[in-house]
């Protein structure tokens, strides 16, 4: 059965194979964790599923192994796609010869003599080898996809940039722990290396496994550390590496966590923890990095923007912007918001003068230097906004392609909230256009350029913010607007539910902005005790609303003890530390700062500090506030839930005023139990009938494609058998 084969296939072969099925290409991997695929024994097996997720247009048959793609052999941490600078330096360290390859394939093995080898071709030679014995990291920006790698024998150094951010990450650790591991074995001599004559040869480094961890972690024990355990990280000046001096105590720039923990105090490497990608995920993933044009659908909490964000590290950066149709939304992914990327303010001007507006110093260049346009949340886009992106993106690129040739990747849930109405006309989704019609006022027509732009559409189906089924199956209900008696039952009877636990309170969901912040207003004030206030640290204050548009924190900061907040960063995962995670203030640390301690719903009790947030802004800038991940949470809006996972939530559904609006709110709890609605009328629950047109469009496609598919593999399996 090929989808035993795929396991051991390289990936050019799994491209052709996949060519051949569905005409999806299998791209490079995303450095999807580093841990074997759990169950590798049975993965294979006849039982295991092929999946077919698609719902039109392509059938994707998902690679067994694509959920780690960085641990298998040939796809993982050994290569890098990237662009690299080979600088010989002076003896002052100045560069005295500069080669630059574009696009360099940069690559990781070991020669003759077992040393490990740094080579940098330019995709069909080899150009340069290094022979990493005694280098200096810096990986200080490895987050960006740079990085600098320095050999100190031979005065060259090898900067690599517009890497893919995780699969450099990878890269890192691979190089780092492999060279680390390497040190059991003596180094030859350059006499020893003469006498052997063994013929020259380059063999690409085998993937980064638990033994080699062991290793490195072993030698460090025994003390050989203080030579080699530099080699984890990177700083501003670099990390030596090699039989040089004791340097510096490691940094987790490349995703290295020592933990500190350990008797004899010394960090421990080991292999990161990366939540890896369900098949579905991984399957979108395989679809975007073979440079189709895709939409990814799912309900709430299917992972869409955890899948976003492993988009965008496998994208190459310079290339890349990532963008949300709100800033909150932005934030999730750690993008800019798609108004802020077109440069075109609300786009509401006419489409030349939007043209003229994009053609703007520094705005310019973010559509000349794009090839691939994320958009999540693309619910909330409205047709005339895609449409006149996709009008401005020719024009400023000069190319008659759909999108002028950008590659787009667009996901959203299209049943949760629409795009915002202006005046009494509804909205129309970025997938229809308005036509009027004589009989019928309206008539909703799919938009051109969707069509046109959307090669590849896709669903997750898995649902990973909840785990209860019967939770589960109630929200997809209210998805789509189905109420059954049994849905109402258990929706009202949440009206008694206690979730308040450790004086923590539920949030109230809210339907309008002007609610939630008197209702925060009011609370704060009503507590007893002095405000401490706490003020943003603003990269550019001039750019304060620009800075406010996208950030999910405030510029200033009010608490007292006893105030509801909740997290607005995830700060330990392992521990529930999480964006959106609830908790109360519990007092202030003496001194001048007076940080908050915060009592958190997961059990946690935690001194918070400042924390830095990044923000694209037009014109290539870049935009920094520092400030408490906080903000309170006695009340926030159901629009500016979007995207959210709470811990526990309350809700008034009474003024509901938009489709989609009530099943936003309900899927944001994790449990049932941690939801409580306050007044449930089943009449508050709509889903946009033309959504669920366009939907069940999408499905029929994909069945219909399925069966012609399924008749396909019938019959190359039966000539196989025959054979
Ligand atoms: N592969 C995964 N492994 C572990 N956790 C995951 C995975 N995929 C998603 N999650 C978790 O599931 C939760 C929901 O994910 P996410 O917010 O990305 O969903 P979503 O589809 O974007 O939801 P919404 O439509 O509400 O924005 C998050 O806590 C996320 O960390
Ligand atoms: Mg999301």
């Amino acid at each position: 059965m090929w989808c035993v084969g795929l396991l051991r296939m390289s990936a050019l072969e799994r491209c052709e194979m996949l060519g051949e099925v569905g005409d999806v290409v299998v791209g490079g991997g995303g450095g999807e964790g580093l841990q074997p695929p759990e169950n590798s024994s049975d993965i294979g097996s006849a039982s295991h599923p092929q999946r077919r997720i698609l719902l039109a247009e392509r059938t994707i048959r998902v690679p067994c192994d694509v959920t780690g793609p960085a641990m298998h052999g040939g796809d993982g941490g050994e290569q890098l796609q990237c662009c690299a600078a080979v600088e010989r330096l002076d003896a002052a360290g100045r560069p005295t010869r500069r080669q630059v390859i574009r696009k360099a394939s940069v690559l990781l093995g070991r020669n003759e003599h077992q040393e490990l080898v740094l080579r940098v071709g330019d995709g069909r030679n080899p150009v340069q080898s290094h022979v990493l014995k005694d280098f200096k990291l810096f990986a200080k920006f490895a987050k960006d996809g740079k990085c600098t790698v320095q050999v100190l024998p031979e005065n060259t150094q090898v900067q690599l940039s517009d890497c893919p951010p995780d699969r450099l990450q990878v890269f890192l650790r691979t190089l780092s722990i492999k060279h680390q591991a390497w040190r059991t074995t003596k180094p030859l001599s350059d006499r020893e290396k003469l006498k052997a004559g063994a013929p020259r040869s380059f063999e690409t480094i085998s993937p980064l496994q638990q033994k080699d961890v062991q290793r490195a972690n072993e030698l460090r024990s025994k003390g050989l550390s203080d030579r080699t355990n530099n080699a984890a990280g990177g700083s501003k000046t670099g990390t030596r590496t090699g039989p040089g001096p004791p340097v510096k105590r490691p940094r987790s720039d490349c995703g290295f966590s020592p933990v500190r923990a350990n008797p004899s105090k010394k960090p421990v490497l080991s292999l990161p923890v990366a939540r890896k990608l369900n098949k579905e995920q991984a399957a979108v993933l395989t679809a975007v990095l073979s440079g189709k044009n895709v939409f990814f659908t799912g309900s709430a909490g299917t992972g869409k923007s955890f899948l976003l964000k492993r988009i965008v590290g496998s994208l190459p950066p310079k290339s890349t912007y990532a963008t949300a149709s709100t800033g909150v939304a932005a934030c999730h992914i750690g993008g800019t918001t798609l108004h802020n990327f077109a440069g075109i303010g609300s786009g509401s001007a006419p489409l030349e003068q939007c043209i003229e507006l994009a053609q703007r110093p520094g705005v310019l260049q973010h559509w000349t230097a794009c090839r691939h346009l994320i958009i999540d949340e693309v619910s909330m886009v409205d047709a005339p906004l895609f449409d006149k992106l996709e009008a401005i993106a020719r024009s400023v690129r000069r190319s008659t392609e759909p999108f002028g040739g950008i590659q787009l990747i667009v996901c959203g849930d299209f049943l949760q909230l629409p795009p915002v109405s202006k005046g009494k006309e509804k909205a129309a989704f970025c997938f229809q256009v308005r036509r009027r019609r004589r009989a019928l006022k309206y008539l909703m027509e799919p938009a051109r350029s969707w069509r046109k732009v959307i090669q590849v559409n896709m669903e997750l189906m898995e649902v990973r913010r909840q785990t209860d089924q019967s939770f589960i199956s109630l929200l997809q209900a209210v998805r789509v607007g189905r109420i059954t008696d049994e849905v109402t039952a258990k929706l009202m009877g949440s009206a008694y539910h206690k979730i308040e636990r450790d004086g923590i309170l539920a949030t109230r969901l809210c339907t309008h902005k002007d609610d939630v912040a008197l209702t925060n207003e009011n609370k704060l004030q009503q507590l007893a005790g002095s405000v401490h206030a706490f003020e943003a640290v603003d990269s550019d204050p001039a750019l304060v609303k620009t800075i406010d548009a996208q950030s999910p924190v405030n510029r200033i900061l009010q608490l007292k003890v006893g105030a509801q907040v909740m997290l607005t960063k995830n700060l330990d995962v392992q521990r529930g530390l999480v964006n959106g995670a609830r908790g109360v203030v519990v007092g202030f640390e003496p001194g001048k700062q007076g940080l908050p301690r915060v009592h958190f719903l997961c059990g946690a009790t935690e001194v918070l500090k400042r924390e830095r947030w990044m923000f694209k802004a037009g014109g290539g800038l870049y935009l920094s506030r520092q400030q408490l991940p906080l903000k309170l949470a006695w009340a926030i809006s159901i629009h500016k839930s979007q995207g959210m996972t709470l811990d526990c939530v309350e809700i008034s559904l009474a003024r509901v005023f938009e489709s989609g609006q009530a099943y936003v709110a309900l899927s944001r709890a994790k449990t049932l139990e941690g939801l409580r609605v306050m007044d449930f009328d089943p009449r508050v629950v709509r889903a946009d009938p033309d959504v669920l047109l366009f939907y069940k469009k999408l499905r029929k496609e994909r069945l219909m494609l399925q069966a012609s598919m399924d008749e396909f593999v019938g019959r190359s399996n039966k000539e196989n058998h025959l054979r």
